[in-house]
């Protein structure tokens, strides 16, 4: 590939290319500014391209939490390498190592890595932000927030270091509370740097979401975002009650990893809402986390979107092409085009 670096927009994600990743022997992509589709038959890599985008730029899959699963079958490891603007990244796992490197250089560590690229992902799937468990709330607080705020990543790697070694000691047949105690401290610590990020990404998001929110629906609902610590108002206190319970239960029953986010519609629980509206609702929340990210970053994350339009009407596509930000780069896969109006500029990557 060859880039010209006086002419890029430095936060474009300008080519990928994969290595044994998924069903991809090799594969390489160029992207243009604007908007991007991926089409193909079901089963052609649409996603896997996407997800390797999204690997490439976050170290982390919106799918899975296991970077094994993505190693093609019968292969030690993957690579994932590409342009974004004039930064090289190249990725490379396997289950016994990863190797990260920043414009040829090997990084020992992923923080200025992380702070190149920034990534919105939204799939049919996110509608379980809504319906599904509290973990999947977390883990897309989780991906906002290491890309809000670079110190985020270390306090929840903190946080998640204190919480197993001390359930490890709850595990034990007579725990022995002196040792317990001593990761307290560090998971208080930890904790409350969490909490802290979390509970104010939720207060910028709201405003954004209830924007976009607003937006989608015709203001026909308000959108309200509530963050529910799982440590309580006043974690110290509430890991100190705790105790008793702990012992019974053999694990650490308050704090971060028990926090939660109750979304709302018009003062109600989102639960009641009709899959409709919960649509609406996710997508708003990934507009919301775009506007927010283009707010701080002076730049709009790019924006990969797997297979969102399949389920809409034609009035409904157009709709949700025009919400999306106009400044982002997009990339988009769906198995037909028919549907994209003729005067749409894009560029088009067709598998299969
Ligand atoms: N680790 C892996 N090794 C080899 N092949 C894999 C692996 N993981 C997934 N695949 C295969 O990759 C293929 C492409 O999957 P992908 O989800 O990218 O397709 P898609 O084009 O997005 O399909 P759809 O339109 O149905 O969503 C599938 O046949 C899947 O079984």
């Amino acid at each position: 590939m060859d880039f010209q670096p006086s002419t890029l927009n430095s936060q474009l994600l300008r080519g990928l290319k994969v290595r044994h990743f998924r069903c991809f022997d090799a594969r390489e992509v160029e992207f243009a500014p604007g908007l991007n589709f991926i089409v193909g038959p079901n089963a052609h890599g649409k996603t896997s391209l996407l997800e390797a985008a999204c690997i490439l730029l976050r170290l982390q899959s919106p799918r899975i939490t296991r970077l094994a699963h993505v190693i093609q079958h019968e292969r030690r490891g993957f690579v994932v390498d590409g342009y974004f603007g004039v930064r090289h990244l190249q990725f490379y796992f396997s289950r016994e190592r990863k190797k990260l490197a920043l414009d040829e250089v090997e990084q020992k560590s992923a923080r200025e890595y992380l702070e190149i690229g920034r990534v919105v992902y939204f799939a049919n799937s996110d509608i379980e932000l809504v319906r599904g468990s509290g973990d999947g709330r977390r883990r897309f607080l989780d991906f906002v927030a290491t890309q809000r705020d670079g110190t985020y990543r270390q306090a929840l790697r903190d946080y998640e270091r204190a919480l197993r070694s001390r359930n490890l000691l709850l595990k034990s047949s007579s725990p022995r509370w002196r040792e317990i105690a001593a990761f307290d401290e560090p998971l208080l610590s930890a904790g409350q740097r969490v909490a802290a990020a979390r509970a104010k990404l939720i207060e910028e998001l709201q405003p954004e979401a209830e924007k976009a929110h607003r937006g989608i629906s015709g203001a026909r609902e308000q959108l309200q975002l509530e963050y529910v610590p799982g440590g309580g108002e006043d974690f110290p206190a509430t890991l100190a009650a705790a105790h008793n319970e702990d012992a019974r239960l053999r694990q650490t029953s308050a704090g971060p990893h028990r926090d939660d986010v109750r979304f709302m519609l018009n003062g109600q629980s989102s639960s009641f809402a009709s899959e409709g509206q919960q649509r609406t609702l996710v997508l708003a929340l990934k507009l919301g986390a775009a506007r927010l990210l283009e707010q701080r970053f002076e730049s709009a994350p790019v924006l990969l979107l797997d297979d969102i339009f399949g389920e809409l009407d034609l009035d409904r596509r157009a709709a949700l092409l025009a919400a999306l930000p106009a400044s982002a780069q997009k990339i988009i896969t769906t198995t037909h085009l028919d549907w994209l109006p003729a005067e749409a500029e894009a560029s088009i990557i067709r598998l299969g």
